[in-house]
């Protein structure tokens, strides 16, 4: 059992009250999960202030309270801390609770708006194909090895982190593959963490409801860069206008990649098919299980990355174009002759690139039909831009739900068709409910169609209201497909 004071090793301390060898059972930032022993950590969020309840963290058994404010009168029977900054403190604090797990194992962070799974994905498939023993924290899952712990975050809390961590460096993993999302940069969930490097695959428009400005959104995803240490590398794509930007601050050892400037790693794409792609990737020619420009950003990031790392690149590129993407990321099915393809482009950007690659594929006379929402209780100005890409690039949409969380669905996508040009109104379907919208879709689609279902990917559930209802965009379209077109 570790002290309170072992676990606020290299915490920044204002005060502290009370006794400071307190034993300390598990540690806990919501009050509502709190035990016997536990200390609580109050941290200012988003809804709600954690400091609002220390007073029932205490009543349910804390014995130990972090907090930046301390409460007007003070339990003589427990140990107060005041800090500078609790959700630091409290990532810190999770990392020594555990053992430190990210000084003994490599972390490799990749931020950015897109393919921050896809890049995780790979490097954890890749370091197992090359002999390690990996794990990785995504939005999909997290992994140890092979062991697959569900995940509700693209980057869990710090307390989980630290915890699938340490389970991690039990089970023998040499190295940690994560995505660091805004979101949890911004709150301090990887304070304390030790990484061996960190990449930057692009920023485009997401997230404003959280981050206010575009600005602010740049800075969020700058801070992972400024506090590497110095033996880290960073690894940045120069094609975008803010990759050099990222590395402005940072200690690390900055490297580049990219399609269009002369980097470190750099790629040129040979052929793109709906088969995979064809790179010429730093001069030498390789081929990929993997579809679409953007993937070609995605497998370079993961070439520099590994070699980074210390790995042998032709033995990288060998075992990299046998390895398949995540789950929901351009997965295809092709039912008589119709393609269906399910994506998890959740952005402008992702929409467009992905819209783009069935374009450079096509052939000539085919329908494109893309069935497309957005989420609620999340940035309401992508909503437009996302209806107009549709339109434009597509030759029939069924704009519908993605998750409404706590939102109406109609309002949802009266958002949405404020960007649907007038005349593309025409080629324009609006149809609440995910099923149906798909179904519609699959009765439009003739031979030779390519249906697009973007926004969810490997999602399988719908979350309405609080509540997670089962729902798996490929399985819905394998199931219509069969039903509308095989056997006609
Ligand atoms: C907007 C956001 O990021 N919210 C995250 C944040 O919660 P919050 O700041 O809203 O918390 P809050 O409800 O205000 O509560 C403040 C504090 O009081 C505590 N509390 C609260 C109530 C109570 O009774 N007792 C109590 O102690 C809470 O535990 C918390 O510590 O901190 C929580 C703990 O880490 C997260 O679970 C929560 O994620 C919510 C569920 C969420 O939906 N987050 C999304 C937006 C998110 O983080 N997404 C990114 C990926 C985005 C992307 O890349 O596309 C991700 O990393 O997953
Ligand atoms: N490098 C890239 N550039 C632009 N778009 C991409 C890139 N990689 C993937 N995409 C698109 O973005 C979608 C999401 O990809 P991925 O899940 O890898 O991103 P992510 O950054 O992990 O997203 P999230 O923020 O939800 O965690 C893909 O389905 C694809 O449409
Ligand atoms: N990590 C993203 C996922 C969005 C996926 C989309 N299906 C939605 O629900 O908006 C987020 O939490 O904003
Ligand atoms: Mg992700």
């Amino acid at each position: 059992m570790k002290t309170l004071k072992d676990i606020l090793y290299k915490v920044s301390l204002t005060s502290t009250t009370g006794d400071m060898e307190v034993e300390v059972k598990d540690i806990v930032f919501d009050s509502r999960k709190v035990g016997e022993g536990s200390v609580f950590v109050a941290v200012a969020g988003t809804q709600v202030d954690g400091h609002e309840f220390i007073a029932q963290a205490i009543q349910k058994g804390a014995k130990s309270i972090v907090c930046e404010a301390l409460p007007g009168e003070l339990n003589k029977e427990i140990t107060f801390v005041q800090v500078v900054d609790s959700a630091k403190a409290l990532g810190v604090m999770a990392s020594n609770y555990y053992g430190n797990p990210s000084s003994k194992l490599k972390v490799v962070a990749v931020t950015g708006t897109n393919g921050k799974t896809t890049c995780v994905t790979l490097l954890h498939k890749l370091f197992m194909e090359l002999g390690y023993v990996t794990g990785m924290l995504s939005t999909v899952e997290n992994k140890i090895n092979d062991a697959i712990i569900p995940s509700t975050h693209t980057t869990p809390d710090s307390v989980a982190i630290n915890q699938l961590m340490a389970g991690m460096v039990e089970k023998g993993c040499t190295h940690c593959f994560m995505e660091a999302s805004s979101h949890a940069i911004v709150q301090e969930r990887m304070a304390g963490l030790t990484l061996a490097g960190a990449v930057f695959t692009n920023i485009s428009h997401d997230h404003l409801d959280y981050h206010g400005t575009f600005d602010d959104y740049i800075k969020a995803k700058k801070k992972l860069f400024d506090e590497l240490p110095k033996d880290a590398f960073a690894l940045v794509n120069a094609d975008d206008k803010r990759g050099m930007v990222m590395m402005q601050n940072t200690k690390a050892n900055k490297h580049t990649y990219g399609l269009k400037y002369p980097t470190d790693f750099k790629a040129k794409v040979i052929s793109n098919t709906l088969q995979g792609l064809e790179l010429d990737i730093n001069g030498k020619q390789a081929w990929f299980r993997l579809i679409g420009e953007f993937n070609a950003y995605n497998i370079t990031s993961v070439l520099g990355s590994a070699v980074l790392l210390g790995e042998e690149e032709d033995e990288v590129l060998m075992q990299l174009s046998k390895i398949k993407g995540a789950n929901g990321r351009f997965d295809q099915l092709v039912v008589e002759g119709i393609t269906a393809i399910v994506d998890y482009a959740h952005t402008p950007d992702a929409l467009e690139n992905v819209l783009k690659t069935i374009q450079g594929v096509r052939t000539g006379g085919e329908k494109v039909i893309t069935v497309v929402g957005c989420g609620g209780n999340r940035d309401k100005a992508k909503r437009p831009v996302m209806a107009k890409i549709a339109t434009e690039m597509s030759e029939k949409v069924v704009l519908t739900s993605d998750n409404p969380r706590d939102e109406e669905p109609m309002d949802i996508l009266k958002d949405m068709e404020a960007g649907v040009n007038p005349v593309a109104f025409k080629k324009t379907l609006v149809i609440a409910d995910r099923r149906e919208a798909i179904k519609t879709a699959c009765v439009m689609a003739e031979k030779g169609d390519i249906i697009l279902i973007a926004g969810k990917g490997h999602e399988t559930y719908q979350e309405i209201k609080g509540v997670k209802h089962p729902f798996d965009d490929f399985q819905t379209v394998k199931e219509l497909m069969q039903l509308i077109h095989t056997n006609k």
